[in-house]
């Protein structure tokens, strides 16, 4: 299926704004798995913008998965493949590598060191027969205490994990389920609506073991695919970022995954998003702790970052290294 494989080969996102004749704001297809960042405040054009980077891509053959947080990608890229989370289960545990499923699980649920352990502990102990989150519930449930820290550590595990282990959550994590990957097809990005998924943080569970069961395959594989993850400080928040993801923006040669990530608010996400995303397109930014961010990460000279706050919907600031500076464009 794969076909954006030729040197130079790219996706337009717009035109550029103050040059005559005005030019194609192009996007590289060698420098996806180098990650993209789009930011802007509410309604600057942010997911328009992505959306059609989506579709473009996934024209030249590239599969591309959506993690759509609102539930709007749907109206934005009519061709694309949703999917229901809940037909949709995300594998919780796999026995078969019960030392990376423990990482996961801990930088997922964002567990300390002593519930990482107990859980470790549990696990290898009762190996095969934990296929899902409920009986791993009930395994905590039923575990002894052979020291004070373990029933502390016990219950406020469970505690993390009885949601999940709940109705209709319970659904969303299966030992025998398939990746949306599968379903992506040219022109249709796979349309993941975790809006379907009420509770947010359950919301940003699913999607971030999604993502991790993605990186995990890819390993090996080295297949190249993109993934839109909207809403991006729901995981790489500065306050409780997940670390396995926030590590993979650095590690551009061991997976060929691109990811674009996408936030209203450059401030509040880890340093690593803005140092590892090669291309950035900013949207116009209002605030003046975003202002501040993202002048200081692409080193805007005064002139230019002057403007970031009265762009018009739809039009960007796009850099990426092969520019000398940041091109003012229209996305199209
Ligand atoms: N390049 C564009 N050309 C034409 N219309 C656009 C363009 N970009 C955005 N719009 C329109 O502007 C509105 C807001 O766009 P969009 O939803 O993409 O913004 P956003 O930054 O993602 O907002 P939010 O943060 O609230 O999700 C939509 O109606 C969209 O169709």
């Amino acid at each position: 299926m794969e076909s954006g494989n030729q040197v130079g080969d790219y996706v337009v996102v717009g035109w550029t704004i103050n040059t005559v004749p005005r030019l194609e704001a192009r996007l590289p297809l060698n420098l996806l798995n180098r990650h993209i960042l789009i930011v802007g405040a509410t309604g600057t054009g942010k997911s328009y913008t992505a959306s059609r980077i989506a579709w473009r891509v996934s024209l030249k053959g590239i599969p591309v998965i959506i993690l759509d947080w609102h539930g709007e990608y749907g109206d934005l890229v009519a061709e694309g493949v949703r999917l229901n989370p809940f037909e949709n289960p995300v594998e919780f545990l796999s026995t078969s590598d019960p030392r990376s499923d423990v990482e996961v699980i801990s930088d997922v649920l964002g567990l300390t060191p002593p519930q990482e352990y107990l859980l470790w502990r549990i696990i290898s102990e009762k190996g095969s027969k934990l296929e899902s989150v409920e009986s791993l519930a009930r395994a905590l449930e039923a575990y002894y205490d052979d020291a004070s820290w373990v029933r502390e550590t016990r219950l406020s595990l469970h505690r993390k994990l009885k949601i999940l282990a709940s109705n209709p959550y319970a659904r969303l994590f299966n030992s025998n389920s398939r990746l949306p990957v599968d379903a992506a097809e040219p022109g249709k990005p796979v349309i993941v609506d975790l809006s379907l998924i009420r509770n947010v943080n359950v919301r940003r569970i699913y999607g971030t073991m999604l993502l991790a069961r993605l990186v995990n395959m890819n390993y090996g594989l080295r297949k190249r695919y993109l993934i839109l993850v909207e809403e991006a400080q729901n995981y790489l928040g500065r306050e409780n970022p997940v670390g396995f993801l926030a590590r993979m923006m650095g590690e551009i040669r061991k997976n060929n995954i691109g990811f674009c990530v996408i936030t209203q608010s450059p401030s509040l996400i880890v340093d690593q998003v803005l140092v590892n995303t090669n291309t950035k397109i900013i949207h116009s930014v209002k605030s003046n702790m975003d202002l501040e961010v993202v002048s200081r990460s692409l080193f805007l000279d005064q002139e230019t970052a002057r403007i970031l706050p009265y762009m018009d919907v739809g039009e960007a600031l796009l850099f990426n290294p092969s520019l000398k500076k940041p091109v003012l464009i229209r996305v199209e």
